[in-house]
């Protein structure tokens, strides 16, 4: 049994300091000294993954790690952020070297390969849940916001939808072939960092889908005002989407099933050929699905399909009632 200064040390101080992360002070005092860029935005976000909640309880640690780190990340690529630091705090039932291991690799990984630094949290004993803080920048004028659209923009989605939803009802058919697609897409999702930044200053607004299009679409809708025309059938579906849920349920869960992590952005008509070649730099198509109208409400799409996750809709995880 580790005591949680044993498992700081072990799992969670970075190897080597690194004089160009800004962390002036990381992990191991009472407070993380970081010194900002001049003239930068910080941009910063709290999610938490809870067990059984956001991953299943036998979820790979590894992927757990990443994916706790990703869906934070993924709210600095909506705003088009620049990842510098985060904080994370684990609250964890046992000290269990071999899922500490896994879980500090995938975590640290994505650490590394996004440029983003630990620089400080906080360990628990408790159910397993994890709270990860991002701070990014951003300069003043590029912060993509929800509240930027203008009706006539189009309504475009970076990558491909959907695999959020497939790949947790893969997981529960019991696939655990870690490189089926629409698994990887669930278990470790790929915060779109550098979309986010090369979309900064064409787009008039952006989300990313963690709750589903439709749904973050109407975070959109509530701060831009007006409403949206959606054209479901340009939806770009998950790769074996169709094969695995049917069209008709590749789409809701594209529309609905949240878990993508992919941005949501509006741009004006005359932006999107560069927005595409910037994003095709990466790899990373760009998909009209619709457009920003001044009339309120959402069209295209029926009315019962317009669902998305929501925490506190329906019995608690394990409930009865
Ligand atoms: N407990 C809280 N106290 C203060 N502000 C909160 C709290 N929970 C959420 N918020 C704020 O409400 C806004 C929406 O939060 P939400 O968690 O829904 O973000 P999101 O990006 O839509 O979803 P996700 O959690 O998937 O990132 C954010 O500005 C967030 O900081
Ligand atoms: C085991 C398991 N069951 C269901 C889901 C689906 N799910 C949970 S939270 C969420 C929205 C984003 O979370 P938040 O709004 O907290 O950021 C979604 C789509 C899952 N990921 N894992
Ligand atoms: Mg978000």
């Amino acid at each position: 049994m580790h005591s949680e200064f044993d498992l700081i040390a072990r799992y969670f101080t970075p190897a080597t300091p690194d004089p160009e992360s800004g962390v002036v002070m990381g992990v191991g005092d009472d407070c993380a000294l970081l010194a900002p860029t001049p003239g930068r935005r910080l941009a910063v976000s709290v999610d938490t993954s809870v067990c059984g909640v956001h991953f299943p309880p036998d979820a790979p640690p590894e992927a757990v790690g990443h994916r706790a780190l990703a869906v934070s990340l993924s709210d600095l690529a909506a705003m088009g952020a620049r990842a510098r630091w985060c904080f994370m705090s684990l609250s964890l039932d046992e000290s269990e070297d071999a899922w500490l291991e896994g879980f500090s690799r995938g975590f640290l990984t994505l650490c590394e390969a996004t440029g983003t630094r630990l620089a400080g949290g906080d360990i628990t004993r408790g159910e397993l849940a994890i709270g990860v803080t991002v701070m990014g920048e951003v300069a003043p004028e590029a912060a993509m916001t929800r509240g930027g659209g203008r009706p006539g923009d189009l309504v475009a989605v970076t990558g491909a939808l959907g695999g959020g939803a497939g790949g947790l009802a893969a997981w529960q058919a019991g696939e655990r072939d870690p490189v089926h697609p629409l698994l990887q897409r669930y278990l470790t999702p790929r915060p779109r960092l550098a979309a986010g930044e090369a979309l900064a200053g064409l787009a008039t607004a952006a989300v990313d889908i963690s709750d589903g299009l439709l749904a973050d679409l109407g975070h959109i809708l509530e701060h831009s005002g007006g409403g949206a025309h959606l054209e479901p059938e340009t939806l770009p579906l998950a790769e074996g989407l169709v094969a695995a849920l049917g069209e008709e349920g590749a789409r809701q869960a594209a529309l609905t099933g949240g878990d993508d992590y992919e941005l949501l952005v509006c741009l004006p008509a005359e932006e999107l050929d560069e927005a595409r070649r910037r994003l095709a730099a990466l790899e990373l198509p760009l998909t009209v699905v619709g457009r920003l109208t001044r009339a309120p409400g959402v069209s295209g799409v029926p009315a019962a399909q317009r669902t998305g996750w929501q925490h506190f809709r329906g019995a608690p995880p394990g409930g009865t009632s």
